[in-house]
């Protein structure tokens, strides 16, 4: 059978660095393909050849038989080539159906648009109302409407790059049967993923890289995770040792009775929270984004500023009126969600970004930059944490999205913080550096800091937390025990705020 993609030796460099090294591999019509690999493995760039929004140095590409000369995204599209990015690129306050017109150019008639977007969501079981605005659908809602947007020319070949990290599961199931039913109708899908156990419950093969190359290919159903994870890593994954928490009597981190109004119109309205952190342990706040965790962050963190000093105390401390430096040099350390832009400044070097909340480590004196201390900092950090880099002097923008989450990480450990906000803390991450931070995570708790970690991974919270919350609607549930609940009931307290009861946890 002719193959729907064939690649013969791609090959792709950034200054004299392959991030993918002689790359062949071929997909079959109709094949559901992952590609998996480490971070910084080449996925992302071999996606972006595919689709044209990059362009090889050497090798060529053949689909459905014939040769694709040099390509861009438009030529890919005509072809039948479609992707979906992980992050969407929706714009907030129009509708769906204009989103998906003004994605395609303009110059549709809207109702008949409307139409064929309605059509295709029940099709393929994926509902969405074409006239709502997009700022009032939950993630997964925005991501069916990229991938209706897709559907709507009826693609060859789908790239999904990591489209479940911000799923509830049974989003991703919804997911999972849309895509069988595509692949069923001939439609070829290949699928980048962390996620070992959806990559061998979706996927007929994988090609696995590492360092640039095809280390493997395999059968994900016939082989185990943790054979995956050897093709990716090299070596085995390490196991997680967790030791029974000891949390301190005293609250470190104690939210009381908070509530706010949302920071824009698109944000949720925080209603009445109260929970606290005990130093010694991790407490998880479980939910689908967008109700309401990106404004708890940004009210614990200091970014935004509580209207009662009261309701946010750090050891004992009020600190709802005080901003980040205060909080900060009070012990709280904070790794937000976006890592580029609020975690790092895309455009300046390593070292120049460990200075950004590492500058109280020494590193500035009587505000001269301690140049050479500031690129060993950031040396051992890139050494303990294998973030896979040329150096300190590279720009933050130049890492792959996983490797800069590991460096950021390492940065925020490294202040030895007494409580730690960490939000998504493995987001993109693959799974060996994933084992690695949570081990870190659980290591800085059992010394004794407090820490809060809020993530969609519900795995993730499952295998590192000593007790849940679950956000829904800007309110939060009771506290719960891992051990005393499963993933398909907090996945339904996640989606359904009827469910979520009115008590709050004691203090
Ligand atoms: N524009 C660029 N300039 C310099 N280096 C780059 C650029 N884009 C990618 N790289 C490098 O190429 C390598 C491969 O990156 P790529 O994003 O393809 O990895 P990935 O497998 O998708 O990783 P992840 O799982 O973290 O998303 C990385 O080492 C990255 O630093």
């Amino acid at each position: 059978m002719t193959p729907r993609l064939e690649l013969r030796n791609i090959t792709k460099r950034f200054a004299g660095f392959a991030a993918n090294d002689d790359i062949s591999m071929a997909i079959a019509p109709g094949e559901i393909h992952a590609v998996l690999g480490e971070n910084g493995a080449g996925k992302s760039t071999l996606m972006k050849i595919i689709y044209g929004a990059s362009q090889a140095d050497a090798g060529t590409m053949f689909f459905d038989g014939k040769l694709v000369p040099r390509h861009e995204p438009a030529t890919a599209r005509s072809l039948g080539i479609e992707m979906v990015y992980q992050h969407f690129a929706l714009f907030e306050s129009v509708t769906v159906v204009e989103n998906i017109a003004l994605s395609y150019g303009g110059g549709f008639d809207l109702a008949a648009l409307a139409e064929r977007v309605s059509d295709l969501s029940q099709r393929y079981a994926m509902p969405i109302d074409p006239h709502r605005r997009v700022h009032d659908l939950s993630v997964g809602e925005r991501q069916r409407v990229e991938i209706v947007r897709c559907l709507l020319r009826t693609p060859k070949l789908l790239i999904l790059d990591e489209p479940t990290s911000v799923l509830t599961p049974q989003a991703v199931a919804r997911l999972f049967e849309t895509l069988r039913q595509l692949s069923a109708e001939d439609c070829s899908i290949l699928y980048i993923s962390h996620k070992l156990d959806e990559v061998q419950e979706l996927c007929d093969t994988a090609t696995v890289l590492r360092n640039g190359r095809v280390s493997g290919t395999a059968r994900p159903r016939d082989a185990t995770a943790a054979e995956l994870a050897r093709m990716m890593v090299g070596s085995a994954l390490p196991e997680i040792r967790i030791a029974s928490p000891h949390p301190t009597p005293r609250p470190r981190l104690q939210v009381q009775r908070l509530s706010a109004e949302p920071a824009d119109i698109h944000g949720t309205r925080l209603e009445d929270i109260s929970f606290a952190v005990h130093g010694g342990e991790i407490v998880g706040v479980a939910g689908v984004s967008g109700n309401g965790q990106a404004e708890l962050a940004s009210l614990l963190s200091g970014e935004r500023l509580a209207s009662d000093p009261e309701a946010i105390q750090i050891e004992d401390r009020q600190v709802g009126h005080l901003g980040v430096s205060r909080r900060r040099e009070m012990g709280l350390a904070f790794i937000p969600e976006e890592r580029l832009g609020r975690g790092a400044v895309p455009t300046q070097s390593l070292w120049e970004n460990a200075l950004l909340t590492a500058h109280r480590l020494g590193l500035v004196w009587s505000r001269m930059v301690n140049r050479t201390e500031a690129e060993a900092f950031s040396r051992a950090i890139i050494e303990r944490f294998d973030v896979r880099t040329r150096g300190p002097r590279s720009s933050a923008q130049s890492l792959s999205g996983g490797n800069l989450q590991k460096y950021i990480v390492g940065r925020e450990l490294a202040l030895e913080p007494k409580v730690l906000l960490v939000s998504q803390p493995t987001w993109g991450v693959d799974v060996g550096a994933a084992a690695f931070i949570r081990q870190t995570l659980i290591n800085l708790s059992r010394g004794g800091a407090a820490v809060l970690v809020i993530s969609e991974e519900l795995d993730e919270l499952f295998e590192i937390c000593d007790r849940l919350l679950v956000m829904c609607q800007g309110r939060l549930s009771r506290s719960l025990r891992p051990g005393d609940v499963d993933r398909e009931q907090v996945g339904l307290l996640m989606t359904r705020p009827d469910l979520v009861p009115d008590g709050q946890e004691a203090a």
